[in-house]
């Protein structure tokens, strides 16, 4: 069970090949992270899965069923969504940027409040900021209301657009944490589009880094893809070899530091 890609192609009207013969599975409960230099791919097939894109080649399936046989409006309904910038509706109060989908899936006003509110808490946020505008909340915040919406409908499947890629290092640890706790707490079915390697090791289960073309240079875990890449590309890709990835320790005052290759501490051993 879960979400099957079978030998999936896009070309786009305009001859742009985007993907081609692209096979891969996500198991129910577990993220996946589609990492790739710009125009790799990534998007669009993340967006197969929800018919936002329809493959000119082979089938997308979930939980065993053609996506192709599911009505569109209520799949997409059935599936969060978290677009790169947030995506939330200016003119609408937070706390109704939320509750969006279970509106229109027909939950009771007061109802669907009531749970946005449990969400923007679940996700970090003072449930009090329901009441502002997103144009009142920090890049952050926003980004943080737009996962709560994406949970609002209790959907099994999120998938993730860059979905940190517009928020400054620090508030993107932050928020890349606070996705660890809610997939431990919540177990849903993750794909995440990242071009940021370090990300997509953070928080993916399994990692598919994709070359032009959507073609696959590697799939495994981080660990695997780490210790075995496979080619030059994904070597590079990864920096395996540079020197900010090897590690090493020092004494210092007597306590162990870990350092990396230029020097610089990365954290205390003990
Ligand atoms: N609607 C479209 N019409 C024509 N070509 C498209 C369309 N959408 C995407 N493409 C092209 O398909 C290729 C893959 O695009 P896609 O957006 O899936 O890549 P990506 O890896 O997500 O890139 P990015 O990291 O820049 O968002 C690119 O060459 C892109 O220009």
């Amino acid at each position: 069970m879960g979400i099957e890609f079978r030998d999936v192609g896009k070309t786009y009207p305009d001859g742009t090949v985007a993907v081609t013969g692209f096979s891969c599975t996500v198991p129910s409960h577990r993220t996946l992270a589609l990492v790739g230099t710009s125009g790799s791919g990534k998007t669009t097939l993340m967006r197969m899965i929800n018919r936002m894109v329809e493959p000119t080649a082979g089938t997308v399936l979930i939980d065993g069923q053609d996506v192709h046989a599911l009505e569109k409006v209520a799949l997409r309904r059935s599936i969060g969504y978290v677009p790169q910038a947030g995506g939330l509706l200016p003119h609408r109060r937070v706390v109704d940027n939320v509750a969006t989908v279970p509106l229109l899936n027909g939950t009771a006003k007061r109802a669907a409040r009531t749970a946005a509110l449990e969400l923007l808490e679940l996700v970090g946020l003072d449930p009090a900021l329901g009441k502002r505008h997103p144009a009142q909340l920090s890049g952050g915040q926003q980004q943080r209301v737009a996962v709560a919406r994406a949970l609002a409908a209790d959907p099994n499947i999120l998938l993730m657009d860059e979905p940190f890629g517009a928020v400054d290092p620090i508030v993107r640890r932050d928020l890349q944490d606070q996705l660890l706790a809610i997939q431990a707490e919540l177990g849903k079915t993750i794909v995440l589009v990242t071009h940021d390697v370090d990300e997509a090791f953070k928080l993916g289960d399994e990692v598919v880094l994709l070359r032009t073309g959507g073609i696959v240079a590697q799939t495994g875990t981080p660990q695997q893809i780490l210790a075995e890449p496979a080619d030059d590309f994904v070597r590079d890709f990864v920096g395996a070899g540079r020197a900010e990835r090897t590690l090493s320790v020092r004494d210092v005052a007597g306590r162990t530091i870990v350092v990396d290759g230029d020097g610089r501490p990365v954290g205390v051993l003990s």
